[in-house]
C-alpha cells in the first residue's frame, strides 16, 4: 500500500482536477485520449513505483482532463501480464485511479474475434468476461480498504453502463456487437485448438489483458464498461498467420468511430 499512496501523492501534486471516470486505452487506442480539453499529461517513468509500457502501440502516460462534463485520467498505455509485471504491477493503476477518486472505469482493448459473425474492426461491448490466466491479482493477503476478501463478480460488468454504450452506439448508427471476452495470458496468440476450446467455453473474443484490471476495478467497487475493438480474426478461423501490426493498423483504422462512442458515453455518465 506504501508504493500506492507515494505514487497517489505524486499524482495529486500534479493534478488540480479530481477525475471521476477512469479510461484504459488498448494497443492502438491511445489517440482516443486526443479529445481530452485542457489535458495534464503525466509519464508513467516519472510517477514513483509505477511500472512503465513496453509494448509497441502504448505510449505510457496519463492524460487527465475534460472530457464533456466531466474529468477523466485516461491511461495512454496499460500494461500487461506477459510484459513480465506481477499481476499486483498490472493491476496498480487502478487502485491509483481508485484513490484518485473515479467511480466508473472504461477499459478498451484489441481482441481477437472467436465468434464468426464478428470482423476486424467491430465493437464489442463486453456483456461478461472468463478468467483463463490461471491468475488473479486478488491472491494474496486482501486490501480490505479496497473491498473484500470474496468480491461477488455475478455482474462484474455494469448493466447500466452496458445499455448506455449500447444506446450510444444506436445513436451512432454503429453496428457493435455484444459478447463474452476470454482474457488469456499472451504474448502468443493462440493456436486453432485452442480458438476452439474459447469457441467451446463461450468465448466471442479472446484478449490478453482487461481480466485483472476489471476484477480489482469490481473489488474495489469501480462501476465498469467493456469495450474490445475487434482487430482480427482468432487463430484457425483464416488461413493466415496473426501479427500485432494488424492489430495496431486496425485499432488506428476505427478510432475515430471509437473516440466519438466514448465521447458519447461519457457525457452520458
Ligand atoms: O492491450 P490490449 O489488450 O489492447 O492489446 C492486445 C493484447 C496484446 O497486448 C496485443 C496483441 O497484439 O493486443
Ligand atoms: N489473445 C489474443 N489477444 C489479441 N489481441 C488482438 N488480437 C488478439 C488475439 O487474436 N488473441
Amino acid at each position: 500500500m506504501k508504493n500506492i499512496n507515494e505514487a497517489v501523492g505524486y499524482l495529486k501534486s500534479k493534478l488540480d482536477k479530481q477525475p471521476t471516470i477512469g479510461l484504459i486505452l488498448g494497443s492502438g487506442l491511445g489517440d482516443l485520449a486526443e479529445q481530452i480539453e485542457n489535458p495534464v499529461m503525466i509519464s508513467y517513468k516519472d510517477i514513483p513505483h509505477f511500472p512503465v509500457s513496453t509494448v509497441e502501440g502504448h505510449k505510457g502516460q496519463f492524460v487527465v482532463g475534460e472530457l464533456g462534463k466531466n474529468i477523466v485520467i485516461a491511461m495512454q498505455g496499460r500494461f500487461h501480464y506477459y510484459e513480465g509485471y506481477t499481476m499486483e504491477e498490472v493491476v496498480m493503476p487502478i487502485r491509483v485511479m481508485k484513490k484518485l477518486g473515479i467511480k466508473t472505469l472504461i477499459v478498451t482493448n484489441a481482441a481477437g474475434s472467436v465468434n464468426v459473425d464478428f470482423e476486424p474492426g467491430n465493437l464489442m461491448i463486453i456483456e461478461d468476461h472468463i478468467n483463463f490466466m490461471s491468475n488473479n491479482p486478488l491472491i494474496g493477503p486482501n486490501y480490505d480498504e479496497f473491498g473484500p476478501r470474496f468480491p461477488d463478480m455475478s455482474s462484474a460488468y455494469d448493466k447500466g453502463l452496458f445499455q448506455v454504450a449500447k444506446e450510444c452506439a444506436k445513436d451512432l448508427d454503429l453496428d457493435i456487437k455484444e459478447g463474452i471476452y476470454c482474457g488469456l495470458t499472451g504474448p502468443t496468440y493462440e493456436t486453432p485448438a485452442e480458438i476452439r476450446m474459447v469457441r467451446t467455453l463461450g468465448g466471442d473474443a479472446v484478449g490478453m489483458s482487461t481480466v485483472p484490471e476489471v476484477i480489482t476495478a469490481v473489488h474495489a467497487g469501480i462501476k465498469v464498461l467493456g469495450i474490445s475493438c475487434i482487430t482480427n480474426m482468432a487463430a484457425g478461423i483464416l488461413d493466415q498467420p496473426l501479427n500485432h501490426d494488424e492489430v495496431v493498423e486496425t485499432s488506428q483504422r476505427v478510432k475515430e468511430a471509437f473516440k466519438n462512442l466514448i465521447k458519447h458515453i461519457v457525457d452520458k455518465i
